[in-house]
């Protein structure tokens, strides 16, 4: 990692409240061993008190024996719970994993929902204590989580030590079966990350249903994702199996999840923890066995706190939480992305052999990228389309890439009344912000939302205004 990259706080199987199994499907047995690199000392995790009347309490520590229950010399005191124990639980690291250990409890000590007395853990456990449910994460920081040597992974390019971190997480959490979100601004590949979870999983013979939960008419959202019986609405000529439904034996993948409304959630949640579905305007519950990855570009905690994302459904998607860094926090991957696109066959074939000139090259790894990967690609089709010679120079790149795009004097009429000068300035800002921005996004309205900042209903505003086709925007 370089000296001023962010620590990667958050690779790591997160806190959750896991249901069985936590993929939806036949509860695969609970005796999973942590791979956390047995016998090589203390181990850093987290428990997460989420139901019962020390909710919220939380420890994290890398004890090699940590203790729970009601006396104040437990590592978690659990203040509040009159039902748990004096020493309740304990949990040992030991060379096959974390170990659940009941202390001779009165009401005795569960993991997911079965009395144990001992019991290995895995990284979504539930142990309930007294009337406590806490979850167990282990906390797999920077020194720990070994970079994959490889700089790629299932059409994931990268040798940042951040990517290669995250395709080291990738690798070890595939075969787990338990939920995942994906958290990363736009363009940062985090669908390429869920089509690598699933790909290397054992469902990946199964079908990988995406469903974007912010480009689905509001109105339609939920047969998207259940399904719909013939005459369940206006239109609905004939049944239609939801989302969950298709993804049946496989994957499903809800991006911008953030997006999904309020009213919704719930039963979202629903079947999550039921495993079935019901179709809207249907009687049947149709059962599913999927696994989950959700994908968003906000901080879904703060959704949460603010009341905009229902907790209990951010704890059981949650399971693993994977971070995925903005490309201008990973530059040095920049170079071989773009080496590795121009080795492409077809661009060979298309465009013959390229490469970029220093000058272009620096001007690439200095850009800020607010599309990230997206925006580079689309830069480097821009390039392509525009330039001759073996050599990409500075000249192909688009202006704002080369920092011109503030550069020159302000295009008013000086003619026109101030009023009347600046609002006319202002217009054709706007509209060329807007142009600028759609093309980018490829016309999709909640994507230019989210780049530019700007509410989803001041951009239709915007493009209703100046007549734009957002439909028809292509990069520029
Ligand atoms: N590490 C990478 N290596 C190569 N290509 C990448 C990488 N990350 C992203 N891309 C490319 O960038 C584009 C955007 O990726 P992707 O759709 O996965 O991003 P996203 O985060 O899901 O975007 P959005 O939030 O807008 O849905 C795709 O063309 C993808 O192939």
């Amino acid at each position: 990692m370089t000296s001023q990259d962010p620590p990667l706080d958050e690779v790591a199987p997160s806190s959750g409240s896991a249901g069985p199994g936590e993929a939806l499907g036949p509860a695969p047995v609970r005796t999973l061993v942590m791979d956390l690199q047995p016998g090589t000392g203390p181990h850093k995790c987290r428990l997460l008190v989420v139901a019962g009347p020390d909710a919220g309490r939380s420890l994290v520590t890398d004890k090699e024996r940590l203790t729970v229950g009601a006396h104040p010399e437990n590592d978690l005191v659990l203040v509040e719970d009159r039902t748990a124990s004096r020493h309740h639980f304990e949990i040992q690291f030991t060379g096959r994993g974390p170990l659940l250990v009941d202390l001779g409890s009165t009401n005795g000590t569960f993991l997911d929902g079965r009395r144990v007395e001992r019991a290995y853990l895995s990284p979504a456990s539930q142990v309930r204590a007294g009337s406590s449910v806490i979850t167990f994460s282990p906390v797999t920081e920077d020194a720990g989580l070994s970079p994959e040597q490889d700089s790629k992974l299932c059409g994931m390019v990268g040798q940042s030590t951040k990517m290669r971190q995250i395709f080291g997480l990738i690798q070890r959490i595939a075969p787990m079966n338990v939920s995942v979100i994906i958290q990363g601004e736009t363009g940062t590949g985090k669908e390429l990350v869920a089509r690598a979870i699933h790909e290397l999983s054992e469902r990946s013979k199964g079908p990988m249903v995406v469903l974007d939960c912010g480009a689905i008419p509001p109105n339609l959202i939920e047969s998207e994702l259940f399904g719909h019986e013939k005459g369940a609405f206006t239109g609905a000529v004939s049944g239609r199996p939801g989302a969950f439904e298709r993804a049946h034996g496989g994957t499903i993948f809800l991006d911008e999840l953030g997006e999904l409304r309020l009213d919704l959630q719930p039963k979202l949640l629903r079947v999550l923890e039921n495993r079935e579905v019901r179709r809207v305007g249907g009687n049947d519950v149709i059962g599913v066995d999927c696994r989950v990855i959700a994908a968003t570009n906000r901080d879904l905690l703060k959704e949460v706190a603010s009341g905009n994302f229902r907790e209990d459904l951010y704890f059981r998607l949650s399971v693993i939480h994977i971070p995925l860094p903005p490309l201008r926090q990973r530059r040095d991957d920049i170079p071989l992305i773009l080496k590795r696109a121009l080795a492409e066959p077809e661009v060979v074939e298309r465009h013959g052999r390229k490469h970029f000139s220093s000058e272009a090259m620096g001007l690439l790894m200095a850009y800020a990228w607010p599309g990230n990967v997206r925006e580079l690609m689309n830069v480097l089709s821009h390039v392509l389309t525009f330039s001759d010679g073996e050599e990409l120079l500075p000249a192909h790149l688009p202006a704002r890439v080369r920092g011109q795009a503030r550069e020159g004097p302000l295009p008013f009429n000086e003619h026109l009344a101030f009023k009347d000068a600046k609002e006319q300035l202002l217009e054709n800002f706007e509209r060329e912000y807007i142009t600028s921005v759609l093309g980018r996004c490829e016309g999709n309205l909640s994507r230019a939302a989210r780049e530019s900042g700007l509410h989803r209903k001041s951009i239709e505003r915007l493009v209703k205004k100046y007549q734009l086709d957002a439909k028809g925007m292509k990069p520029r």
